[in-house]
């Protein structure tokens, strides 16, 4: 059974890789965005029309990078920020620069019925309290909608801790773990809503006297 963490537990081993290796956050960011595409393109998922939704933090980082990583790759790719990206995190801001640098496409609103993949990188383990009522309404319409998501590291609307769903959340049929699966997407509704969970290894280094709390 693979180990699960709590978010907190997550950030520290986070917080203490790039203390130990002096590696940053972008470089983890561009290690799970590789991880992805390798998943992606183990011919498990249709390719011919990628859809990546964006939050504006650290997931959506995540997702930006993978926009590119797969617009490299000659995959048909469009990029959609979900918030006003003006209000992105620095390292969002980063990644849209090196996209765009890339000219990876951009959607403003998109027919969820379109793409043949929709990436969820809109949230991850931060989320912290109920979604916007746009985003709930958003996330509902498409979950009415026959299509595949891959969700990165938990499903957007799912507590990374309690897998409670935060007023919505996007159903996905995979989830991919960035290092180990978080608690949130084997409890609960969140359970249902990852997916198969497929755990890739970024790079993260663990104290050898890690104390994990689910055992
Ligand atoms: N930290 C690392 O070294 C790595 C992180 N990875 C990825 O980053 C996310 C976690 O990123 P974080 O910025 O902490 O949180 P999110 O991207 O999930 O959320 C963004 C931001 O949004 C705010 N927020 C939370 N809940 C709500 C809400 N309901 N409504 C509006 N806004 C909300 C809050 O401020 C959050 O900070 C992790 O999951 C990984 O995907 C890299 O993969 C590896 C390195
Ligand atoms: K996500």
């Amino acid at each position: 059974m693979t180990q699960l963490v709590t978010v907190d537990e997550m950030q520290q081993i986070e917080a203490y890789t790039m203390e130990e290796s002096g590696l940053s956050t972008a470089v983890l960011t561009e290690r799970a965005a590789m991880a992805t595409l390798n998943v992606l393109a183990a011919g498990r998922f249709d390719l011919s029309k990628v859809l990546v939704l964006a939050g504006l933090g650290g997931n959506g980082a995540d997702g930006v990078a993978l926009a590119r990583l797969l617009h490299q790759a000659k995959i048909p790719v469009t990029l959609q920020f979900v918030g006003n990206v003006n209000r992105a995190s620095q390292a969002v801001k980063n990644q849209l620069k090196a996209a765009n640098a890339c000219g990876v496409p951009r959607a403003e609103k998109s027919d969820f019925k379109e793409p043949s993949l929709i990436i969820d990188a809109i949230f991850g383990i931060g989320l912290n309290k109920d979604l916007p009522d746009g985003l709930q309404k958003m996330l509902k319409a498409a979950n009415h909608i026959d299509n595949t998501v891959v969700a990165l590291d938990m499903p957007t609307g799912i507590d990374a801790d309690s897998g409670e769903v935060r007023g919505a959340a996007l159903k996905a049929k995979a989830t991919i773990a960035f290092g180990y699966p978080k608690a949130g997407c084997q409890r609960g509704q969140g359970k249902k809503m990852a997916g198969r969970v497929i755990t890739q290894n970024i790079g993260l280094i663990t104290a050898d006297d890690f104390a994990f709390s689910i055992q």
